[in-house]
């Protein structure tokens, strides 16, 4: 069986005295005790009930591949006019306008469903930008029925400004543990346009509960749209959220004029560090190698169809962030996201040279020729070296969660 947790450079001695520890176990025991109150619904069914909250690009999108899969999909939006808009058009008229919806979609809101709607839902789906969902999980929390849990996804791509928490932990603060353990995520090369239209796709689903994982899989799965599964959801959600830095940077790089090269030394790289922060972190370095990782890298750093890309390359062109920032109508998780990878990274002792000159350019100010020069002077270093210690922080989480890495693996 593959080990999520542990890299190949901490010794079996090493992992011993860390699951020996009290920290790990006492709080396994509680995770036990809790068990028996939180109960997932069955597989969910070819006419699946989902309930997709957020209405922009992405959950438009969902909602419209689920729709195609014949299941009932409501979606929630917080702007009363897409509401109406939607129901009386089966169109956006905010984001996907050119796509004409399934008409076995239904849009809810402006206010949060009520907890009789929630409770005939089979799937949750979170499709809401990740500084928004501690507020909004807040608000629905108390609306959960944990002894008929529905499947829980998870698709933003990003990490939360202040606490530098992944959305298991946000999950984990605000709904408990067992619903934290049971969370799904789903991340890779996707962008909304190409799926509305059928074009062939694959991601990565994880969860530390392998059935959900599976469910969320059945439910997604279509002739043109594949899922692969895994159970490194920490290494998923940090793929998804870092690959969004590395985005601006290739963005940026195109902006100043530079060519193939750059991009393809950019994406090289920054697969490199990516990997370094998540081993250092506590992911399967793996894990970076698949969908989730070097796959949704790849996509976003050579399409100008990437929002991330496309703050980097006006930025590259000489434009504020400010002034992008206030045009560009759409969310660029990697912005905020930079910060939060800033604090780890620090935290991690791990360098990361390209994902520290992107905070430079967005926070310091920092001219992004003098930010390439810089990288570029650097002294020669190994080319592949992961970090010697490694999972702290993973470790951290697991325990919020009453997990063991031993559970995981
Ligand atoms: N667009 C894409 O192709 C993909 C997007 N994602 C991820 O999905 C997440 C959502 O992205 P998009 O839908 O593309 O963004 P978007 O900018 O198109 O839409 C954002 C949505 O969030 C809602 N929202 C804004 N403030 C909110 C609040 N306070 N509470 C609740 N909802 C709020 C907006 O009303 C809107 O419906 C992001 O984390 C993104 O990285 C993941 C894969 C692909
Ligand atoms: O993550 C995405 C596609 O997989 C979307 O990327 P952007 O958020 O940069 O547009």
């Amino acid at each position: 069986m593959h080990a999520v947790l542990w890299p190949h450079s901490l010794s079996r001695q090493t992992r011993r005295l860390v699951l020996n520890s009290n920290l790990l176990t006492a709080p396994f025991r509680s995770f036990h005790s809790l068990s028996a109150m939180y109960t997932p619904k069955d597989q969910p069914s070819q006419n699946s009930k989902v309930l997709i909250f957020g209405s922009g690009n992405f959950g438009s999108c969902l909602a419209s591949h689920l729709g195609d899969s014949q299941h009932d999909v409501y979606m929630w939006g917080r702007d009363k006019n897409i509401v109406d808009h939607f129901n009386n058009h089966h169109r956006n008229p905010m984001y996907l306008r050119d796509h004409q919806f399934p008409t076995n979609i239904t849009a809810v809101g402006p206010e949060l469903p009520d907890k009789n709607f929630m409770d005939k839902m089979d799937v949750l789906l979170f499709a809401i930008p990740t500084q928004f969902l501690r507020k909004n999980l807040l608000i629905l929390q108390p609306q959960f029925n944990v002894q008929n849990m529905p499947l829980l996804i998870f698709v933003n791509k990003g990490i939360e400004i202040g606490t530098h928490a992944l959305t298991l932990e946000i999950i984990a603060d605000t709904c408990g543990p067992q619903i934290a353990k049971a969370a799904t995520f789903i991340s890779g090369p996707s962008f909304a346009k190409e799926i509305v239209e059928r074009q062939p796709t694959s991601v990565s689903v994880a969860s530390f509960t392998e059935s959900e994982a599976n469910k969320a899989s059945a439910l997604f799965h279509q002739p043109h749209f594949r899922c692969y599964t895994g159970r490194d959801p920490i290494g998923i959600e940090l793929s998804g959220a870092l690959k969004n830095v590395y985005a601006i940077a290739a963005g940026m790089s195109d902006g100043l004029g530079f060519q193939n090269n750059t991009r393809a030394m950019i994406i090289t790289r920054g697969l490199a560090e990516m990997t370094c922060i998540g081993t250092a972190y506590g992911a399967s370095p793996l894990t970076f190698l698949g969908l989730a990782g070097v796959g949704d890298l790849f996509l976003t750093c050579s399409s100008s169809n990437s929002r991330n890309y496309t703050v980097g390359y006006r930025l590259g062109q000489g434009e504020s962030l400010d002034i992008i920032m206030e045009t560009l109508g759409s969310v660029a998780e990697g912005v905020s996201t930079t910060k939060g990878v800033r604090t780890i990274i620090e935290e991690l002792g791990v360098t990361a040279p390209i994902a520290s000159s992107v905070y430079d350019v967005l926070y310091n100010d920092k001219d992004t020729r003098v930010a390439v020069r810089e990288l570029m002077e650097l002294p020669p270093s190994r080319e592949l070296e992961l970090p010697p210690t490694a999972g702290g922080p993973a470790q951290q989480l697991l325990r919020k969660l009453g997990l063991r890495a031993m559970d995981v693996a």
